[in-house]
């Protein structure tokens, strides 16, 4: 299960005169440092290739963790984002959140590790008369700037800051994804949605190419805290930062091609982020009902998880269909696997990867039977799963780890 850490920012300032003090000294292994050298060679060689300002890579900046820096006007939901998406806060309790002071930073490790930046609403990093901002030390990693427009308040005034600051990002950092949530969907009727989102679309494309700035990488998003909209929201941007992203997408599609099942996420199982989908059209129903079944089971374990269980329960599950020892049908020594919900026509399965990531199918009517067959096919995708995420997960002792994810009940 992901583990964070918050920090209560400072603001980061030009601090260029005076010695620079010693940092600890931190383990890294060495897949992760092949990693950040693979990682930097890729970048620099992006922003050469378009004349950008390549960074100093031994700033401090450069620590290799992607970063996603939440922005917007004031009130306008950027800290409840990410307290319920990456701190679990039930919706409703947002209301009680006070208002961001300075830069709050959270350092999140999962399948990999990554930072988020809540920045106070009423801060303007480009135009401040009291700090001057290292923008290096903010954007020079690579990773999206999520600006969150209120969509029940006026936005006008949200839009051209966000214009302003795409304008001065476009310079420096051509490369960051810019995705916009229209945010606070929840209390507007679909049509009311639909417009506000071509109204924001057409006024930030005509104050772009006025400024002579064309395809810039903006993205738009109609999100809402009490839905899944917002995690929704979330894997499509966490989606950009994966690299090969398209092989986890393959070996989803060839399983579901195989096993003949309707869709495949393999989801973050802490956050409920999905990381990757099959090639099949998206579809929120989908995604909710796997979502949903990923709660129930992290529910279940939690109540259920330190259950002892009888010889008798151990040997029905180590019967037919899976005829295996128990241990031989666990993805990892920390977690349970192969769960099958069958409700009266689409059975879901879930699977565990490792202590961080499940793969939740939705099976076809009939597929049950066929459950030997299919946890041998899931069997290999986990396994190819486990290797392609082997580099990129955090090491004992490199810090983050957090406890086990989804507990066996058998096992507990
Ligand atoms: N209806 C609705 N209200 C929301 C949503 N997200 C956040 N809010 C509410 O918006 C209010 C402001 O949220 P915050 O997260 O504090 O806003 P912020 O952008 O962090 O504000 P600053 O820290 O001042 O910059 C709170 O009362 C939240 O409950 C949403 O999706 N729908």
């Amino acid at each position: 299960m992901s583990s964070a850490s918050t920090e209560d920012g400072d603001v980061p300032v030009d601090t260029s005169s005076g010695p620079s003090r010693p940092r600890p000294i931190r383990y890294i292994s060495p897949a992760a440092l092949n990693l950040h050298r693979v990682y930097e060679q890729n970048r620099q060689r992006l922003q050469k290739k378009d004349g950008a300002k390549v960074p100093d890579p031994t700033a401090p900046q450069t620590k290799g963790k992607p970063r996603l820096l939440l922005m917007g006007q004031r009130r306008s939901g950027k800290s409840s984002i990410s307290s319920v998406v990456f701190h679990k806060l039930p919706p409703s309790e947002t209301l009680f959140l006070e208002s961001t002071a300075r830069i709050q930073k959270d350092s999140l490790s999962s399948f990999m590790e990554f930072q988020v930046w809540d920045f106070p609403g009423q801060i303007d990093i480009f135009d401040n008369p009291n700090f001057t901002f290292d923008m290096d030390a903010i954007f020079g990693e690579i990773g999206a700037l999520i600006w969150v427009i209120d969509a029940q308040d006026d936005y006008l005034e949200a839009v051209a800051r966000l214009n302003a600051t795409i304008l001065h990002l476009h310079r420096s950092y051509p490369h960051i994804n810019i995705e916009v949530f229209i945010h606070k969907v929840d209390g507007l009727s679909d049509d009311y949605r639909l417009d506000i989102q071509r109204d924001v679309t057409i006024r930030i494309q005509d104050e772009l190419s006025d400024q002579g700035v064309e395809n810039a990488p903006v993205n738009f998003h109609l999100t809402s805290i009490y839905n899944h909209s917002i995690f929704e929201a979330f894997s499509k941007v966490i989606q950009k930062l994966i690299p090969r992203l398209g092989q986890l997408e393959a070996m989803l599609t060839n399983l579901c091609r195989t096993c003949r099942f309707e869709k495949a996420y393999l989801f973050d199982v802490n956050t409920k982020i999905y990381i990757a989908t099959d090639s099949t059209p998206e579809d929120m129903a989908s995604y909710e009902i796997c979502s949903d079944y990923v709660d129930v089971i992290i529910d279940f374990t939690e109540v259920y998880g330190s259950w002892p269980r009888s010889d008798q329960w151990r040997a029905r599950l180590e019967g037919e269909p899976w005829a295996q020892p128990l241990e031989g049908q666990v993805a990892c020594e920390w977690a349970e696997s192969g769960m099958v919900l069958a409700d009266a026509r689409r059975p879901i399965m879930l699977r565990e990867v490792d202590r961080f990531l499940a793969l939740v199918a939705i099976m076809k009517e009939g597929s049950y039977e066929k459950m030997p067959q299919i946890n041998m096919n899931i069997d290999v995708v986990v396994k190819g799963l486990t290797e392609f995420f082997e580099i990129t997960k955090p090491k004992e002792g490199a810090g983050g780890v957090g406890p086990p994810g989804l507990v066996s009940p058998g096992l507990g």
